[in-house]
Protein backbone atom coordinates (compact mmCIF):
# COMPACT_ATOMS: atom_id res chain seq x y z
CA UNK A 1 0.00 0.00 0.00
CA UNK A 2 1.65 3.18 -1.20
CA UNK A 3 0.99 6.27 0.86
CA UNK A 4 0.66 9.75 -0.46
CA UNK A 5 0.36 12.90 1.65
CA UNK A 6 -1.20 14.85 -0.94
CA UNK A 7 -3.74 12.59 -1.87
CA UNK A 8 -4.44 11.86 1.86
CA UNK A 9 -4.88 15.38 2.70
CA UNK A 10 -7.74 16.21 -0.76
CA UNK A 11 -9.42 12.96 0.96
CA UNK A 12 -9.91 14.79 4.48
CA UNK A 13 -11.16 17.57 3.07
CA UNK A 14 -12.95 15.38 0.37
CA UNK A 15 -14.45 13.72 3.48
CA UNK A 16 -15.36 16.73 5.29
CA UNK A 17 -17.03 18.26 1.91
CA UNK A 18 -19.03 15.14 1.96
CA UNK A 19 -20.40 15.22 5.49
CA UNK A 20 -21.33 19.07 4.55
CA UNK A 21 -22.82 17.33 0.99
CA UNK A 22 -24.59 15.10 3.18
CA UNK A 23 -26.10 18.02 5.71
CA UNK A 24 -27.32 20.00 2.87
CA UNK A 25 -28.99 16.56 0.76
CA UNK A 26 -30.54 16.20 4.13
CA UNK A 27 -31.87 20.15 4.76
CA UNK A 28 -33.30 20.05 0.84
CA UNK A 29 -34.66 16.75 1.53
CA UNK A 30 -37.10 18.28 4.20
CA UNK A 31 -37.51 21.62 2.47
CA UNK A 32 -38.83 19.47 -0.38
CA UNK A 33 -40.80 17.00 2.16
CA UNK A 34 -42.26 20.78 3.45
CA UNK A 35 -42.89 23.14 0.20
CA UNK A 36 -41.82 21.61 -3.04
CA UNK A 37 -42.20 18.74 -5.51
CA UNK A 38 -40.56 15.53 -6.24
CA UNK A 39 -38.02 18.11 -9.09
CA UNK A 40 -36.67 19.59 -6.80
CA UNK A 41 -35.26 16.74 -4.69
CA UNK A 42 -33.33 16.02 -8.28
CA UNK A 43 -32.29 19.02 -8.45
CA UNK A 44 -30.53 18.65 -4.42
CA UNK A 45 -28.88 15.85 -5.56
CA UNK A 46 -27.46 17.24 -8.57
CA UNK A 47 -26.26 20.30 -6.41
CA UNK A 48 -25.18 17.44 -3.85
CA UNK A 49 -23.04 15.72 -6.61
CA UNK A 50 -21.30 18.92 -7.38
CA UNK A 51 -20.85 19.81 -3.60
CA UNK A 52 -19.63 16.48 -2.72
CA UNK A 53 -18.10 14.41 -5.88
CA UNK A 54 -17.48 11.16 -3.25
CA UNK A 55 -19.42 8.13 -3.18
CA UNK A 56 -19.11 5.66 -0.48
CA UNK A 57 -19.45 2.03 0.34
CA UNK A 58 -20.64 0.84 4.08
CA UNK A 59 -19.60 -2.45 5.34
CA UNK A 60 -21.19 -3.53 8.22
CA UNK A 61 -20.01 -6.27 10.49
CA UNK A 62 -23.75 -7.64 10.52
CA UNK A 63 -26.53 -7.27 7.83
CA UNK A 64 -30.07 -7.01 8.54
CA UNK A 65 -31.21 -10.11 10.27
CA UNK A 66 -27.96 -11.78 9.91
CA UNK A 67 -26.53 -13.87 13.26
CA UNK A 68 -23.23 -14.59 11.34
CA UNK A 69 -20.38 -11.73 11.48
CA UNK A 70 -19.90 -10.89 7.93
CA UNK A 71 -16.89 -12.56 5.70
CA UNK A 72 -16.54 -8.98 4.18
CA UNK A 73 -16.11 -6.98 7.22
CA UNK A 74 -13.43 -9.32 8.44
CA UNK A 75 -11.54 -9.69 5.28
CA UNK A 76 -11.71 -5.39 5.27
CA UNK A 77 -10.66 -5.94 8.72
CA UNK A 78 -7.79 -7.98 8.10
CA UNK A 79 -6.96 -5.85 4.83
CA UNK A 80 -6.48 -2.44 7.01
CA UNK A 81 -4.73 -3.97 9.27
CA UNK A 82 -1.14 -3.09 7.40
CA UNK A 83 -2.84 0.14 6.44
CA UNK A 84 -3.30 0.94 9.91
CA UNK A 85 -0.32 0.14 11.13
CA UNK A 86 1.66 2.36 8.44
CA UNK A 87 3.54 5.58 10.07
CA UNK A 88 2.06 7.67 7.24
CA UNK A 89 -1.53 5.89 7.59
CA UNK A 90 -2.68 8.54 9.84
CA UNK A 91 -4.61 6.04 12.39
CA UNK A 92 -3.57 7.25 16.00
CA UNK A 93 -5.63 4.82 17.92
CA UNK A 94 -4.94 1.11 17.15
CA UNK A 95 -6.55 -2.16 18.82
CA UNK A 96 -4.26 -4.89 19.45
CA UNK A 97 -5.15 -8.49 19.82
CA UNK A 98 -2.53 -11.58 20.56
CA UNK A 99 -1.11 -13.05 17.44
CA UNK A 100 0.89 -16.24 16.56
CA UNK A 101 4.31 -15.99 18.04
CA UNK A 102 4.87 -15.71 21.43
CA UNK A 103 5.01 -11.75 22.01
CA UNK A 104 3.33 -10.91 18.56
CA UNK A 105 0.42 -8.98 18.18
CA UNK A 106 -2.05 -8.00 15.58
CA UNK A 107 -3.00 -4.30 15.26
CA UNK A 108 -6.15 -2.27 13.10
CA UNK A 109 -7.65 0.71 13.63
CA UNK A 110 -9.72 1.95 16.29
CA UNK A 111 -13.45 3.60 16.04
CA UNK A 112 -13.56 6.96 14.45
CA UNK A 113 -10.34 6.38 12.92
CA UNK A 114 -9.57 6.86 9.43
CA UNK A 115 -6.46 5.68 6.50
CA UNK A 116 -5.76 6.19 3.59
CA UNK A 117 -5.12 3.94 0.44
CA UNK A 118 -3.68 3.73 -3.07
CA UNK A 119 -5.10 1.34 -5.67
CA UNK A 120 -3.58 2.04 -9.12
CA UNK A 121 -2.89 5.94 -8.40
CA UNK A 122 -6.39 6.11 -7.23
CA UNK A 123 -7.10 7.45 -3.88
CA UNK A 124 -9.21 5.90 -1.38
CA UNK A 125 -10.20 6.02 2.10
CA UNK A 126 -11.65 4.33 5.01
CA UNK A 127 -13.50 5.02 8.03
CA UNK A 128 -13.99 2.97 10.98
CA UNK A 129 -17.47 3.57 12.72
CA UNK A 130 -19.40 2.17 15.36
CA UNK A 131 -23.46 2.81 16.06
CA UNK A 132 -25.46 1.69 19.16
CA UNK A 133 -27.63 -0.97 19.14
CA UNK A 134 -31.01 -0.05 17.84
CA UNK A 135 -33.61 0.10 21.38
CA UNK A 136 -35.77 -2.75 20.28
CA UNK A 137 -33.72 -4.00 17.38
CA UNK A 138 -34.95 -7.76 17.00
CA UNK A 139 -31.54 -9.53 17.00
CA UNK A 140 -29.83 -7.06 18.11
CA UNK A 141 -31.45 -7.11 21.64
CA UNK A 142 -30.87 -10.52 21.85
CA UNK A 143 -27.86 -12.87 21.45
CA UNK A 144 -25.77 -9.23 21.28
CA UNK A 145 -27.40 -7.24 23.79
CA UNK A 146 -25.69 -3.54 24.34
CA UNK A 147 -23.22 -4.52 21.53
CA UNK A 148 -22.49 -1.52 19.49
CA UNK A 149 -22.74 -1.84 15.18
CA UNK A 150 -19.42 -1.74 13.72
CA UNK A 151 -18.82 -0.52 10.19
CA UNK A 152 -16.38 0.29 8.17
CA UNK A 153 -17.07 3.22 5.16
CA UNK A 154 -15.27 3.12 2.04
CA UNK A 155 -14.95 7.08 0.25
CA UNK A 156 -13.75 7.41 -3.09
CA UNK A 157 -14.52 10.05 -6.24
CA UNK A 158 -17.25 9.18 -7.90
CA UNK A 159 -15.19 9.42 -11.47
CA UNK A 160 -13.53 5.95 -9.77
CA UNK A 161 -16.35 4.07 -9.06
CA UNK A 162 -15.92 1.08 -11.93
CA UNK A 163 -12.21 1.06 -11.28
CA UNK A 164 -12.95 0.98 -7.34
CA UNK A 165 -16.14 -1.12 -6.91
CA UNK A 166 -15.33 -3.95 -9.94
CA UNK A 167 -11.30 -4.23 -8.51
CA UNK A 168 -10.45 -2.61 -5.77
CA UNK A 169 -13.37 -3.81 -3.68
CA UNK A 170 -12.46 -7.82 -4.70
CA UNK A 171 -8.93 -7.03 -4.22
CA UNK A 172 -9.00 -6.29 -0.14
CA UNK A 173 -11.42 -8.73 0.33
CA UNK A 174 -8.53 -11.45 -1.44
CA UNK A 175 -5.73 -9.95 0.32
CA UNK A 176 -7.93 -9.77 3.77
CA UNK A 177 -8.36 -13.60 3.31
CA UNK A 178 -4.70 -14.13 2.58
CA UNK A 179 -3.85 -11.89 5.79
CA UNK A 180 -6.46 -14.15 8.00
CA UNK A 181 -4.76 -17.06 6.83
CA UNK A 182 -1.33 -15.59 7.87
CA UNK A 183 -2.22 -14.57 11.36
CA UNK A 184 -4.50 -17.68 11.46
CA UNK A 185 -3.88 -19.10 14.93
CA UNK A 186 -5.94 -22.50 15.74
CA UNK A 187 -8.39 -22.26 18.72
CA UNK A 188 -10.05 -24.92 20.69
CA UNK A 189 -13.47 -23.63 21.57
CA UNK A 190 -16.26 -25.28 24.63
CA UNK A 191 -19.32 -23.84 24.68
CA UNK A 192 -18.68 -22.15 28.17
CA UNK A 193 -21.21 -18.69 27.13
CA UNK A 194 -19.24 -15.83 28.76
CA UNK A 195 -20.37 -12.50 28.92
CA UNK A 196 -17.08 -10.17 28.14
CA UNK A 197 -15.59 -8.88 25.26
CA UNK A 198 -15.44 -10.93 22.38
CA UNK A 199 -12.04 -11.02 20.23
CA UNK A 200 -12.18 -7.23 18.79
CA UNK A 201 -12.91 -6.09 22.60
CA UNK A 202 -16.19 -5.51 21.80
CA UNK A 203 -18.76 -6.75 24.88
CA UNK A 204 -21.21 -9.38 24.02
CA UNK A 205 -22.32 -12.71 25.06
CA UNK A 206 -20.11 -15.08 23.62
CA UNK A 207 -21.50 -18.42 23.38
CA UNK A 208 -18.09 -20.20 22.85
CA UNK A 209 -14.79 -19.95 25.11
CA UNK A 210 -11.43 -20.73 23.48
CA UNK A 211 -7.92 -20.78 24.14
CA UNK A 212 -5.01 -21.16 21.59
CA UNK A 213 -5.01 -24.75 20.29
CA UNK A 214 -1.63 -26.55 20.57
CA UNK A 215 -1.82 -30.40 20.56
CA UNK A 216 1.40 -31.97 19.98
CA UNK A 217 -0.10 -35.31 18.32
CA UNK A 218 0.15 -35.41 14.72
CA UNK A 219 -0.46 -38.48 12.74
CA UNK A 220 3.43 -39.04 12.42
CA UNK A 221 3.08 -39.80 16.01
CA UNK A 222 -0.16 -41.75 16.53
CA UNK A 223 0.11 -45.10 16.50
CA UNK A 224 -2.43 -47.79 14.77
CA UNK A 225 -1.88 -49.82 11.12
CA UNK A 226 -0.59 -48.07 8.34
CA UNK A 227 -2.93 -49.02 6.18
CA UNK A 228 -5.95 -47.25 7.89
CA UNK A 229 -3.93 -44.09 8.71
CA UNK A 230 -3.17 -43.75 5.02
CA UNK A 231 -7.00 -44.55 4.31
CA UNK A 232 -8.12 -41.52 6.58
CA UNK A 233 -5.70 -39.32 5.91
CA UNK A 234 -6.26 -39.48 2.01
CA UNK A 235 -10.46 -39.25 3.13
CA UNK A 236 -9.41 -36.09 5.05
CA UNK A 237 -7.56 -35.14 1.88
CA UNK A 238 -10.70 -35.79 -0.26
CA UNK A 239 -12.80 -33.91 2.27
CA UNK A 240 -10.54 -30.69 2.47
CA UNK A 241 -10.28 -30.25 -1.79
CA UNK A 242 -13.81 -31.53 -2.10
CA UNK A 243 -15.71 -27.89 -2.24
CA UNK A 244 -16.29 -28.81 -5.99
CA UNK A 245 -17.47 -31.86 -5.51
CA UNK A 246 -19.59 -31.13 -3.26
CA UNK A 247 -21.18 -28.47 -5.10
CA UNK A 248 -21.83 -30.43 -7.60
CA UNK A 249 -23.74 -33.43 -6.25
CA UNK A 250 -25.62 -30.94 -4.20
CA UNK A 251 -24.69 -32.25 -0.57
CA UNK A 252 -23.19 -29.61 2.03
CA UNK A 253 -19.62 -29.36 2.45
CA UNK A 254 -19.51 -31.16 5.66
CA UNK A 255 -18.53 -35.02 6.58
CA UNK A 256 -18.97 -36.82 9.67
CA UNK A 257 -16.85 -39.32 11.51
CA UNK A 258 -17.71 -41.77 14.24
CA UNK A 259 -14.85 -42.56 16.90
CA UNK A 260 -15.54 -45.90 18.71
CA UNK A 261 -13.83 -48.08 20.62
CA UNK A 262 -12.58 -48.47 24.47
CA UNK A 263 -10.89 -45.95 26.51
CA UNK A 264 -7.57 -45.10 25.87
CA UNK A 265 -7.65 -46.26 22.10
CA UNK A 266 -6.94 -43.24 20.91
CA UNK A 267 -9.96 -41.95 19.89
CA UNK A 268 -9.34 -37.94 20.96
CA UNK A 269 -5.59 -38.02 19.91
CA UNK A 270 -7.35 -39.05 16.64
CA UNK A 271 -9.04 -35.85 16.69
CA UNK A 272 -5.95 -33.58 18.05
CA UNK A 273 -3.77 -35.51 14.57
CA UNK A 274 -7.16 -34.65 12.27
CA UNK A 275 -7.37 -30.82 13.14
CA UNK A 276 -3.29 -30.54 12.94
CA UNK A 277 -3.46 -32.04 9.67
CA UNK A 278 -5.93 -30.04 8.28
CA UNK A 279 -5.18 -27.36 10.51
CA UNK A 280 -8.89 -26.69 11.26
CA UNK A 281 -10.39 -25.18 14.42
CA UNK A 282 -11.93 -27.48 17.03
CA UNK A 283 -15.52 -27.06 18.71
CA UNK A 284 -15.76 -29.04 21.48
CA UNK A 285 -19.40 -29.27 22.42
CA UNK A 286 -20.57 -30.41 25.96
CA UNK A 287 -23.87 -31.52 25.11
CA UNK A 288 -24.73 -31.77 28.86
CA UNK A 289 -24.32 -28.15 29.37
CA UNK A 290 -26.71 -27.52 26.17
CA UNK A 291 -30.18 -26.25 27.86
CA UNK A 292 -32.53 -26.89 24.55
CA UNK A 293 -32.38 -27.39 20.95
CA UNK A 294 -32.52 -24.18 19.93
CA UNK A 295 -29.20 -23.12 22.04
CA UNK A 296 -27.60 -26.26 20.56
CA UNK A 297 -28.74 -24.63 16.95
CA UNK A 298 -27.46 -21.55 17.63
CA UNK A 299 -23.77 -22.82 18.68
CA UNK A 300 -24.00 -24.06 15.30
CA UNK A 301 -24.35 -21.30 14.24
CA UNK A 302 -21.40 -19.52 15.90
CA UNK A 303 -18.78 -22.08 14.35
CA UNK A 304 -16.96 -20.85 11.46
CA UNK A 305 -15.86 -22.83 9.03
CA UNK A 306 -12.74 -24.89 8.52
CA UNK A 307 -13.33 -26.36 11.87
CA UNK A 308 -13.93 -30.05 13.88
CA UNK A 309 -17.49 -30.06 15.73
CA UNK A 310 -16.54 -32.66 18.38
CA UNK A 311 -19.02 -34.36 21.01
CA UNK A 312 -17.19 -37.05 22.61
CA UNK A 313 -18.83 -39.86 24.32
CA UNK A 314 -22.22 -39.16 22.64
CA UNK A 315 -23.86 -42.14 24.68
CA UNK A 316 -23.34 -40.95 27.95
CA UNK A 317 -24.71 -37.03 26.65
CA UNK A 318 -27.42 -37.94 25.56
CA UNK A 319 -28.26 -40.60 28.13
CA UNK A 320 -28.37 -37.80 30.93
CA UNK A 321 -31.48 -36.75 29.11
CA UNK A 322 -32.87 -40.41 29.25
CA UNK A 323 -31.84 -40.82 32.92
CA UNK A 324 -32.60 -37.38 34.10
CA UNK A 325 -36.37 -38.34 33.15
CA UNK A 326 -36.11 -41.71 33.96
CA UNK A 327 -34.74 -40.85 37.61
CA UNK A 328 -37.90 -38.11 37.98
CA UNK A 329 -40.52 -40.62 37.24
CA UNK A 330 -39.27 -42.87 39.98
CA UNK A 331 -39.26 -39.85 42.38
CA UNK A 332 -42.63 -39.06 41.52
CA UNK A 333 -43.67 -42.67 42.22
CA UNK A 334 -41.95 -42.18 45.41
CA UNK A 335 -44.03 -38.85 46.29
CA UNK A 336 -47.19 -40.64 45.39
CA UNK A 337 -46.41 -42.60 47.81
CA UNK A 338 -45.57 -40.67 50.65
CA UNK A 339 -48.78 -38.67 50.00
CA UNK A 340 -46.96 -36.14 47.91
CA UNK A 341 -45.20 -34.15 50.19
CA UNK A 342 -42.21 -31.81 48.64
CA UNK A 343 -39.66 -31.16 50.68
CA UNK A 344 -36.92 -28.77 50.52
CA UNK A 345 -34.42 -30.63 48.41
CA UNK A 346 -37.22 -32.04 46.34
CA UNK A 347 -38.05 -28.69 45.09
CA UNK A 348 -34.07 -27.47 44.47
CA UNK A 349 -33.98 -30.68 42.80
CA UNK A 350 -36.83 -29.80 40.28
CA UNK A 351 -35.20 -26.48 39.56
CA UNK A 352 -32.10 -28.26 38.73
CA UNK A 353 -34.03 -30.66 36.15
CA UNK A 354 -35.48 -27.45 34.42
CA UNK A 355 -32.14 -26.15 34.12
CA UNK A 356 -30.43 -29.98 32.87
CA UNK A 357 -29.93 -30.49 29.05
CA UNK A 358 -33.16 -30.95 26.89
CA UNK A 359 -31.44 -31.61 24.16
CA UNK A 360 -33.30 -34.14 22.40
CA UNK A 361 -31.96 -37.03 19.82
CA UNK A 362 -33.81 -35.68 17.32
CA UNK A 363 -32.33 -32.01 17.91
CA UNK A 364 -28.48 -33.83 17.60
CA UNK A 365 -29.91 -35.19 14.22
CA UNK A 366 -31.33 -31.59 12.91
CA UNK A 367 -28.11 -29.90 14.39
CA UNK A 368 -26.21 -32.84 12.29
CA UNK A 369 -27.60 -32.63 9.21
CA UNK A 370 -30.76 -30.29 9.20
CA UNK A 371 -30.82 -27.46 6.95
CA UNK A 372 -29.12 -25.13 9.53
CA UNK A 373 -26.35 -27.51 9.55
CA UNK A 374 -25.76 -26.67 5.56
CA UNK A 375 -24.77 -23.18 6.75
CA UNK A 376 -21.37 -22.35 5.71
CA UNK A 377 -19.27 -25.81 5.23
CA UNK A 378 -16.02 -27.12 5.56
CA UNK A 379 -17.01 -28.97 8.80
CA UNK A 380 -16.07 -31.70 10.04
CA UNK A 381 -18.60 -33.49 12.60
CA UNK A 382 -17.00 -35.88 14.99
CA UNK A 383 -18.92 -38.49 17.59
CA UNK A 384 -16.93 -40.53 19.93
CA UNK A 385 -18.22 -43.08 21.83
CA UNK A 386 -16.87 -46.68 24.15
CA UNK A 387 -20.39 -48.31 23.32
CA UNK A 388 -21.27 -47.96 19.63
CA UNK A 389 -23.67 -50.77 20.28
CA UNK A 390 -25.72 -48.10 22.35
CA UNK A 391 -26.43 -45.52 19.90
CA UNK A 392 -29.24 -45.24 18.25
CA UNK A 393 -28.83 -46.32 14.35
CA UNK A 394 -30.19 -43.34 12.99
CA UNK A 395 -27.61 -41.29 14.87
CA UNK A 396 -24.81 -43.05 13.00
CA UNK A 397 -26.42 -44.04 9.53
CA UNK A 398 -24.05 -43.04 6.83
CA UNK A 399 -25.20 -39.27 5.60
CA UNK A 400 -24.86 -38.47 8.92
CA UNK A 401 -21.74 -40.10 10.00
CA UNK A 402 -19.93 -40.99 6.76
CA UNK A 403 -16.89 -42.93 8.42
CA UNK A 404 -16.85 -44.77 11.34
CA UNK A 405 -13.60 -45.82 12.57
CA UNK A 406 -12.86 -48.25 14.95
CA UNK A 407 -9.78 -47.31 17.31
CA UNK A 408 -9.00 -51.03 18.67
CA UNK A 409 -6.69 -52.77 21.34
CA UNK A 410 -2.79 -52.15 20.54
CA UNK A 411 -1.69 -54.87 17.70
CA UNK A 412 2.09 -55.45 16.92
CA UNK A 413 2.09 -53.38 13.93
CA UNK A 414 0.97 -50.12 16.53
CA UNK A 415 3.03 -51.56 19.04
CA UNK A 416 6.44 -51.45 16.91
CA UNK A 417 5.51 -48.04 15.94
CA UNK A 418 5.42 -46.81 19.41
CA UNK A 419 8.59 -48.41 20.23
CA UNK A 420 10.05 -46.40 17.43
CA UNK A 421 8.58 -43.02 18.61
CA UNK A 422 9.19 -43.90 22.42
CA UNK A 423 12.77 -45.84 22.55
CA UNK A 424 14.06 -45.21 18.82
CA UNK A 425 14.21 -48.87 18.46
CA UNK A 426 12.84 -50.50 15.68
CA UNK A 427 14.33 -54.22 16.57
CA UNK A 428 14.90 -55.65 20.16
CA UNK A 429 14.95 -59.53 21.05
CA UNK A 430 11.95 -58.84 23.29
CA UNK A 431 9.71 -58.38 20.47
CA UNK A 432 9.16 -61.59 19.75
CA UNK A 433 7.17 -62.11 23.79
CA UNK A 434 5.55 -58.77 22.92
CA UNK A 435 4.25 -59.96 19.63
CA UNK A 436 2.82 -63.22 21.18
CA UNK A 437 1.16 -61.70 24.11
CA UNK A 438 -0.34 -59.20 22.28
CA UNK A 439 -1.65 -61.85 20.55
CA UNK A 440 -2.94 -63.23 23.75
CA UNK A 441 -4.25 -60.17 25.88
CA UNK A 442 -5.63 -56.85 25.10
CA UNK A 443 -4.11 -53.59 25.96
CA UNK A 444 -4.26 -50.15 25.01
CA UNK A 445 -2.10 -48.21 22.94
CA UNK A 446 -2.02 -45.53 26.27
CA UNK A 447 -1.05 -48.58 28.41
CA UNK A 448 1.69 -49.18 26.18
CA UNK A 449 2.77 -45.69 25.55
CA UNK A 450 2.94 -46.00 29.25
CA UNK A 451 5.25 -48.41 29.85
CA UNK A 452 7.58 -47.72 27.22
CA UNK A 453 7.88 -44.12 28.77
CA UNK A 454 11.78 -44.24 31.02
CA UNK A 455 10.26 -43.49 34.39
CA UNK A 456 14.00 -42.52 35.59
CA UNK A 457 17.60 -41.53 34.23
CA UNK A 458 18.89 -45.67 34.16
CA UNK A 459 15.71 -46.38 32.26
CA UNK A 460 16.08 -47.62 28.60
CA UNK A 461 14.48 -49.38 25.62
CA UNK A 462 15.81 -52.93 27.58
CA UNK A 463 14.50 -51.96 31.29
CA UNK A 464 10.96 -50.15 29.28
CA UNK A 465 10.21 -53.50 27.18
CA UNK A 466 11.47 -55.66 30.23
CA UNK A 467 8.47 -53.50 31.90
CA UNK A 468 5.56 -54.10 29.42
CA UNK A 469 6.41 -57.78 28.74
CA UNK A 470 5.92 -57.88 32.52
CA UNK A 471 3.00 -56.03 32.29
CA UNK A 472 1.38 -58.41 29.37
CA UNK A 473 2.38 -61.24 31.08
CA UNK A 474 0.89 -59.79 34.37
CA UNK A 475 -2.46 -59.54 32.11
CA UNK A 476 -2.15 -62.57 30.90
CA UNK A 477 -2.55 -64.26 34.12
CA UNK A 478 -5.27 -62.40 34.83
CA UNK A 479 -7.30 -63.58 32.46
CA UNK A 480 -6.80 -66.72 33.18
CA UNK A 481 -7.80 -66.62 36.79
CA UNK A 482 -10.97 -64.36 35.97
CA UNK A 483 -11.53 -67.31 33.17
CA UNK A 484 -10.72 -70.29 35.91
CA UNK A 485 -13.43 -68.10 38.21
CA UNK A 486 -15.84 -67.88 35.40
CA UNK A 487 -16.09 -71.48 34.84
CA UNK A 488 -16.28 -72.57 38.24
CA UNK A 489 -19.19 -69.79 38.92
CA UNK A 490 -20.51 -71.70 35.65
CA UNK A 491 -20.17 -75.06 36.64
CA UNK A 492 -21.76 -74.27 40.41
CA UNK A 493 -24.62 -72.77 38.61
CA UNK A 494 -24.77 -75.81 36.60
CA UNK A 495 -24.50 -78.01 39.28
CA UNK A 496 -27.39 -75.75 41.25
CA UNK A 497 -30.13 -75.98 38.36
CA UNK A 498 -29.30 -80.22 38.09
CA UNK A 499 -30.14 -80.38 42.21
CA UNK A 500 -33.38 -78.58 41.24
N1 LIG B 1 -3.08 -44.89 18.81
C1 LIG B 1 -2.33 -44.15 19.64
N2 LIG B 1 -1.13 -43.70 19.26
C2 LIG B 1 -0.38 -42.97 20.10
N3 LIG B 1 -0.74 -42.65 21.34
C3 LIG B 1 -1.92 -43.08 21.78
C4 LIG B 1 -2.78 -43.84 20.95
N4 LIG B 1 -3.89 -44.13 21.63
C5 LIG B 1 -3.75 -43.56 22.82
N5 LIG B 1 -2.56 -42.94 22.92
C6 LIG B 1 -2.08 -42.22 24.09
O1 LIG B 1 -2.91 -42.58 25.18
C7 LIG B 1 -3.45 -41.48 25.84
C8 LIG B 1 -4.96 -41.60 25.92
O2 LIG B 1 -5.53 -41.58 24.63
P1 LIG B 1 -6.94 -40.90 24.29
O3 LIG B 1 -7.28 -39.89 25.32
O4 LIG B 1 -6.87 -40.45 22.90
O5 LIG B 1 -7.92 -42.12 24.43
P2 LIG B 1 -9.49 -42.15 24.17
O6 LIG B 1 -9.75 -43.26 23.22
O7 LIG B 1 -9.96 -40.82 23.79
O8 LIG B 1 -10.03 -42.55 25.60
P3 LIG B 1 -11.48 -42.23 26.22
O9 LIG B 1 -12.45 -43.15 25.57
O10 LIG B 1 -11.29 -42.56 27.67
O11 LIG B 1 -11.76 -40.80 25.99
C9 LIG B 1 -3.02 -40.27 25.09
O12 LIG B 1 -2.17 -39.52 25.91
C10 LIG B 1 -2.26 -40.74 23.87
O13 LIG B 1 -1.01 -40.11 23.79
MG1 LIG C 1 -11.20 -39.39 24.74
Amino acid sequence: MEESSAAWASLNSGVVLSLIAVLCSMVWKNLEGLFFGRHFNRQARRLAAIVDPYLSVTVAEYDGGRMKQSDAYKEVQAYLQRASCDAGGGVRHLKAEPAKGADALVLSMGDNEEVADVFRGVNVSWLAYSKPPPENGGYWGGRHGQADRRFYCLFFLERDRDLVLGEYLPYVRRKGRAVMVKNRQRKLFTNLSTEGTDDNGWWCTNLWSHVVFEHPKTFETLAMKPAKKKEIMDDLDAFRNGKEYYARVGKPWKRGYLLYGPPGTGKSTMIAAMANYLDYDIYDIELTSVRTNTDLRKIFIETTNKSIIVIEDIDCSLDLTGKRKKKKKAKDADAAKVGDQKDGNQEEEEEKDKEASKVTLSGVLNFIDGLWSACGGERIIVFTTNHVDKLDPALIRRGRMDKHIEMSYCCFEAFKFLAKIYLSVESHHLFDDVESLLGEVEITPADVSENLTPKSDGDNADTCLADLVKELKRMKAEKAQAALAGGKEAAAVDDDEQEE
